[in-house]
């Protein structure tokens, strides 16, 4: 069975003694699939970073940022740079979510940079993408989204690419008023994107899926073939709602797994 991605990203939530407190459950709890068939991820505010890292220890759980500036240093008020991000040893960064791009004016030309900058040091980058409610009604989704990942990668070679990650999260479906994909509708998007990558010459970056994802429809969104993973918000801003989406999910793909021949022919 090939890795299944599961994380979630707090936004701007979560104290040093909450993210602590979220941690030491996580690790209580942590499913047997963790690390082996599933690679678990949060991602923290930049100011839990620290005792993220050093609460994780050895359990097999990623960590990652929210965010970085592309420039190695200079006068950017306010910014985060990779290396500032590499003492925390941190495995992968998310760049470009759609949060960033209305409020702070992010654009396919900026996350391209900094997707160059973290692949410089070493991060590998979750590059969001998303189609607003008005792309959608166009029958535009598949093309939005394919437009940006081509931009958010222009000018990195396959092998660049290659250590990627992309997160499909559809505007209309994040947060207190979005409403969920549907798995096919979302299984399409990621079929279009991988057939993307793989003209990138990427073929096996994971596509991941964010969006109201919850514990209702995480089972059928994890049984799309086409979906590598789900990047949860709300409904795992607690380690036991973290831990209960694993559990549904790694069960619904374990489903997809091809019955061997052997099994079949020893009737
Ligand atoms: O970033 C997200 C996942 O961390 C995304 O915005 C989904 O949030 P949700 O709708 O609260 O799951």
């Amino acid at each position: 069975m090939s890795t299944f991605w599961i994380g979630t990203g707090w936004k701007m939530n979560k104290t040093v003694a909450e993210t602590r407190r979220y941690i030491a459950d996580l690790k209580a709890r942590l499913p047997d699939e963790a690390g082996a068939d599933c690679a678990l991820f949060i991602i923290p505010p930049f100011t839990a970073l620290a005792a993220a890292r050093e609460a994780i220890g050895a359990a097999p759980v990623l960590l990652g940022a929210q965010n970085m500036h592309w420039a190695e240093a200079g006068a950017y008020t306010g910014e985060i740079s990779a290396s500032m991000l590499e003492e925390f040893r941190i495995d992968l960064v998310e760049l470009g979510h759609s949060e960033r791009r209305e409020y702070f004016g992010e654009t396919d030309a900026t996350i391209n940079l900094k997707v160059k900058a973290a692949l410089r040091h070493g991060l590998r980058p979750l590059v969001c993408v998303g189609d607003s409610a008005e792309e959608r009604a166009a029958g535009a989704s598949a093309a939005a989204v394919v437009r940006q990942v081509r931009l958010a990668f222009a000018g990195l070679t396959r092998a660049e690419i290659g250590r990627s990650l992309v997160a499909y999260e559809p505007v209309w479906a994040i947060g207190e008023s979005g409403m969920p994909a549907t798995p096919d509708e979302a299984g399409a998007v990621h079929v279009a994107l991988h057939d993307a990558l793989k003209e990138l010459g990427a073929p096996s970056v994971p596509v991941l899926y964010g969006g109201s994802v919850n514990l209702e429809n995480a089972a059928a969104l994890a049984a799309e073939p086409a979906i590598d993973g789900l990047f949860v918000g709300r409904a795992a801003w607690s380690a036991e709602g973290l831990v209960s989406l694993v559990s549904r999910a790694m069960a619904a793909r374990k489903r997809l797994r091809p019955v061997p021949t052997e099994a079949i022919t020893a009737g």
